[in-house]
């Protein structure tokens, strides 16, 4: 078993039945603690892949291992966070977050809700913790989920496009909030799929673009922690690093209609 890595997926491939395959022999590894962030255009397989990650889909072929096991479906090791919020629309946004303390962790009701006002909090959403799904604007439904990621402690974070639907300036500061969740209050791996190259630049460690069901280049972004978007937007290794990737997206277009 080798320690470095929570993620690590040797030559998976899987197919939708009537499909030619969404993943062709990728290989990924991701080391504890490190944030990567996966691009590529639609269809490419990045939603699959997550899902296998989860453990949600089988891989036809290939294997998966979490934290140097191998993949047994499901677990609270793993959290996802959806673009589309995926909160239970009966349930306040405390409701929620408790919810799946209750079930993870096996607290009792109310210890699960208190404990969630804490999560809550820590997104800024204590004040609103009484409202429902529809009360709240799509960036707060998206902090909700994040807290809900985070009540289960998970030691795996994967994000799905998580803040496509949101405005610049909500995808700033949920960008910044996830930044210092993930980093500054304890070491957590981060797998960030995002169609946005900007996003990518500004939150990963390391960006691996996706074309054809596989991972075709990776890069190291050189940037540390704590970034400001503000700061690095500057930089020459900015400039250059997103301009190698607006590239790529170039290059890889009708990728997928080629290899199938
Ligand atoms: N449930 C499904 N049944 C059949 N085919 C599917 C299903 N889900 C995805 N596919 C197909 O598998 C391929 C990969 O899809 P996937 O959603 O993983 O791509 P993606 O890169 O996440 O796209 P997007 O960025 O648009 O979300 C696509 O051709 C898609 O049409």
């Amino acid at each position: 078993m080798d320690e470095r890595y929570a993620i690590e997926a040797d030559d998976i491939s899987f197919s939708y039945a009537t499909e030619s395959p969404a993943l062709r022999g990728l290989s990924l590894r991701v080391r504890r603690g490190e944030f990567v962030c996966v691009l590529g255009h639609s269809g490419c397989g990045k939603s699959t892949l997550l899902s296998l990650l989860m453990g949600l889909l089988d891989p036809s072929s290939g294997s998966i291992k979490i934290e140097g096991e191998p993949m047994r479906g499901p677990a609270t090791d793993r959290a996802i966070v959806f673009q589309d919020y995926s909160l239970f629309p009966w349930m306040t946004a405390r409701q929620n977050v408790a919810f799946g303390i209750e079930h993870s962790r096996g607290l009792a009701k109310k210890a699960a809700l208190e404990r969630a006002d804490g999560y809550l909090a820590q997104v800024g959403l204590y004040e609103s913790r009484g409202k429902y799904p529809h009360q709240l604007s799509g960036g707060m439904r998206q902090r909700a989920a994040i807290a809900r990621a985070l009540a289960m402690d998970s030691a795996i974070w994967l994000f799905d496009e998580p803040f496509s639907a949101l405005d610049p300036q909500m995808r700033g500061s949920l960008q910044a909030l996830v930044m210092e969740l993930a980093k500054t209050e304890r070491h957590r791996t981060v797998l960030f799929v995002t169609h946005n190259v900007d996003e990518a630049v500004l939150l990963g460690e390391r960006i691996l673009f996706m074309a054809g069901g596989r991972i075709c280049r990776e890069a190291a972004v050189p940037f540390d922690y704590p970034r400001a978007k503000n700061e690095i937007l500057r930089t020459p290794e900015y400039f250059s690093l997103a301009n190698s990737l607006a590239e790529l997206f170039y290059e890889t277009r009708g990728e997928r209609e080629r290899a199938g």
